[in-house]
């Protein structure tokens, strides 16, 4: 596609995500049915246990972990706060900032109660169930800063925004996919954020499989390019990553609530060598 014609569509994914509603999305997604921790099918503690699982393994260290796409969600960084000593939350939108800040400065008025999430990777720790409130106090102590980011521009972030050699890890969950005109944006934006990793950290990718919409709100229906596994795969090998491993996760029919068209979800664990 042309520079003009990638600089349009690119506007147009903006243009919707003007819309979008953070409390919305959170109960969409992060409620029952999908967010039900007593079912063992369900996709939360999955996703949870791929996120603990590799920032517990050895070769996931350092100072920073910055979050790709943070949105309004924090449960993509709650095993990586152990392990970091400075967290750094990212989002294109100020609605999700403030979300975020909201949670961080403790304030009333949070759209989402990440309780049971935190006592979901407590037990993944082997600690108490009380020890939910210890932990969001660590997460509260690391997190640095709630910073705008555009995956789509060369320099995602401001220039000055993290230290010269890099981040140390980088995650980012269903951020890529829902943000990108097509395959090859997609791809473009995986090397932009390629650039903001040192040599030798890791990427956590987390995204949807065969989706090409989701509700960003009532009404707000967003795009999303459709992957599968292997153009997951060829898409990190093309912005130079190696990849170490990829999990799926097939959604149960019952999850499938008429809020996206979601048909299973990745994980990939990635190093930049
Ligand atoms: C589907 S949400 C994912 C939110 C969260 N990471 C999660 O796991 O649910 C996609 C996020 O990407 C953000 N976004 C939209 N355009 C973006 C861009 N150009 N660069 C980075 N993030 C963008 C949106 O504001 C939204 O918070
Ligand atoms: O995997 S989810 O079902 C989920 C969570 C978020 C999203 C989708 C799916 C699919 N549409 C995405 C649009 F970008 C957002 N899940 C929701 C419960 S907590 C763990 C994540």
């Amino acid at each position: 596609m042309e520079e003009k014609g990638r600089e349009k569509a690119v506007a147009a994914m903006a243009a919707c995500y003007q819309r979008f509603d953070p409390a919305a999305y959170l109960q969409y997604n992060y409620t029952p049915p999908r967010a039900d921790f007593a079912r063992k099918d369900s996709i939360v503690p999955w996703k949870l246990a791929c996120l603990h699982r590799a920032f517990t393994e050895d070769d996931v260290s350092g100072e920073l972990l910055v979050d790709i796409g943070s949105g309004p969600t924090l449960y993509q960084v709650l095993s990586g706060c152990e392990v970091f000593n400075k967290v750094i939350l990212t989002d294109f939108l100020e609605v999700n900032r403030q979300e975020l800040r909201r949670w961080l400065q403790d304030e009333a008025g949070c759209s989402l109660d990440w309780t049971p999430y935190l006592q979901h990777v407590c037990k993944l720790e082997g600690r108490r169930l009380s020890a939910w409130t210890e932990k969001a106090a660590k997460l509260r102590q690391v997190i640095a800063d709630i910073l705008p980011i555009d995956v789509h521009c060369s320099q995602p972030l401001a220039p000055d925004a993290l230290p010269s050699a890099g981040a140390d890890c980088l995650v980012s969950c269903f951020c890529l996919e829902s943000v990108s005109p097509d395959l090859a944006a997609f791809t473009r934006a995986l090397g932009h954020i390629w650039k903001l990793l040192r040599p030798g950290g890791h990427l956590l990718l987390i995204g949807a499989l065969g989706e090409s919409y989701y509700f960003g709100g009532p009404g707000v229906r967003i795009p999303v390019v459709p992957l599968n596994e292997a153009q997951v795969c060829a898409s990190l090998k093309e912005s130079s990553y190696t990849l170490i491993r990829l999990e799926v996760y097939t959604l149960p029919q019952d999850m499938r609530v008429g809020v996206d068209d979601v048909t299973g979800v990745f994980f990939a664990k990635a190093r930049k060598d």
